[in-house]
Parts: C-alpha cells; structure tokens; sequence
C-alpha cells in the first residue's frame, strides 16, 4: 500500500490534533478526508509529508517509515498545496522546468509541453507569465509539477477551495486521470460533492479523531452531507 497509518498521533503541547489514525491507501486509490476546520486534516498531511514528527505512532509512504528531514518517502510524494507557490515572472513552461530540475528531472521541451496539455492548461498560456494566471490555472500548473515529479502518491491540501464549477469539474477530471494510471490521491477537501465525484473512498475526522471511512461509490452527495452534518 502507498500510505498508511498506524495509530498515528501528534500532540501541540496538552492538544492532540490528531488522535491514532489507522488508514491504509492502496495505489489508484482517491482519499478524500472531510472535517470541520482544526479536525486534522492537514496535521495528516502534514506527517506524511515529514514537515512535522509524529508525537507516537507511525507514517509509511510505499512502506517506508517516515521520520522528519530525511529525503527516503519524500521522493514518492508531490504535494499540491491550497495555493500552489510558483515563482510569477516565470512563465508555466519555466516554472515546470524549473521545479522538475530540483526534482532531478531535465525535460525537454515537448516533454514540458505534454505535462502541462495533461493538466489540462490551454496551450495559449504556456508562455504567459503565471503572475496573470487564475486560480485554476495555477493549480493545473501545480498538477503537472507533481506529476513530472514521476511520484507515486499526490497530496492535495483543499484542491478546490476557490475554484469555480467549471474549473472544479476539470480538476476532477485530472485527478481521475491520475487514478486511472495508478497514482495514489490522498486530499483534504471540504467539498462533499467533489469528493463523492472524484474520491474512491472517503473519510470524515471530528476533533483529530477518524470517525467514519465509507466507499464513495456507496454513498450519495445528498447523504454524504447528511452524514457528515452528524458527525462534525
Ligand atoms: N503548529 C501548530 N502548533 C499548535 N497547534 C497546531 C499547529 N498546527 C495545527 N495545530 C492545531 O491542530 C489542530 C488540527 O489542525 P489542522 O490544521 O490539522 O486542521 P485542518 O483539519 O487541516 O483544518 P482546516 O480545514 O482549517 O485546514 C487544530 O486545533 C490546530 O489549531
């Protein structure tokens, strides 16, 4: 499995912002994990990603222990955060180019161009400076970045946050893509439509603590938020 969490904890002084997870994510798998802001979600993301130590229990990326400041799990994960950070005199092109070097990669020029046409950015952009760019447009250029990365699992903080239908709708479409050619998704979302849509399996955590897993394809919109309105 690609992440998993085994009675995972992290404590800020006497709070526990996230209380023993136990989660397993297999390849090609979409987790998408609701929660009232301050549940833990980006705690979770934030200790497979080794930004911060687990206070007990413990994170694995493709079974590989995660322990902060060492590079081992870091090269099977991208991360997308809520807003993506691209430097804005560069143009799309550059700025994959650029990040895609410090990830060890040198692409050629159309190489660039097909990650970017996968993200799904209309080609007119490509040599735009991204400081003009939307907020769909930036993520679709954080997407590509990822995915040049050539990691096996994608981290997503709140992918949807200020996006509109249209561009939401093209982001799930992407993110399907992804699942479909055996990436693991694992994002933190507070949107229970696009999570039904998009997610294969879906979480809902309450004060740090992962109260109900349920497969997206057994529940609706309708009675996810039902549920989740419950629960939080
Ligand atoms: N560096 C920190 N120091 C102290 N407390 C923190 C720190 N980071 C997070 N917390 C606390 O841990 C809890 C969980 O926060 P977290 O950011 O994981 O929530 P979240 O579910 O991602 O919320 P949101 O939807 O607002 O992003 C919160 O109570 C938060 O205040």
């Amino acid at each position: 499995m690609m992440l998993q969490a085994i009675e995972l904890t992290k404590k800020y002084g006497g709070q526990t912002a996230l209380d023993r997870l136990n989660l397993s994510v297999e390849p090609g798998e979409v987790f998408c994990l609701l929660g009232q802001n301050g549940a833990g979600k980006t705690t979770t993301i934030n200790l497979f990603l080794g930004f911060t130590a687990a206070s007990s229990g413990q994170a694995l990326v493709n079974g590989v222990l995660v322990s902060p400041n060492q590079a081992d799990t870091k090269r099977f994960l991208a991360y997308i955060p809520e807003v993506v950070m691209l430097y804005a005199n560069l143009t799309s092109l550059e700025n994959l180019d650029f990040f895609s070097r410090i990830a060890g990669f040198q692409y050629k020029r159309a190489e660039l161009e097909q990650y970017l046409l996968q993200a799904g950015l209309q080609p007119e952009a490509f040599h735009k400076r991204v400081g003009n760019y939307s907020k769909g447009m930036r993520q679709k250029v954080g997407i590509a970045i990822a995915v040049a990365k050539n990691a096996g699992v994608i981290l997503m903080d709140e992918p949807t946050s200020g996006l509109d239908p249209k561009a939401t709708h093209e982001f799930s479409e992407i993110v399907k893509q992804l699942s479909a050619s055996g990436k693991t998704v694992f994002m933190a979302t507070h949107d229970i439509f696009n999570a039904v849509n998009v997610g294969t399996r879906i979480g809902i955590m309450r004060q740090g603590a992962l109260v109900h897993t349920l497969n997206a394809k057994d529940i609706s919109a309708g009675d996810l938020q039902k549920l989740y309105l419950e629960t939080i």
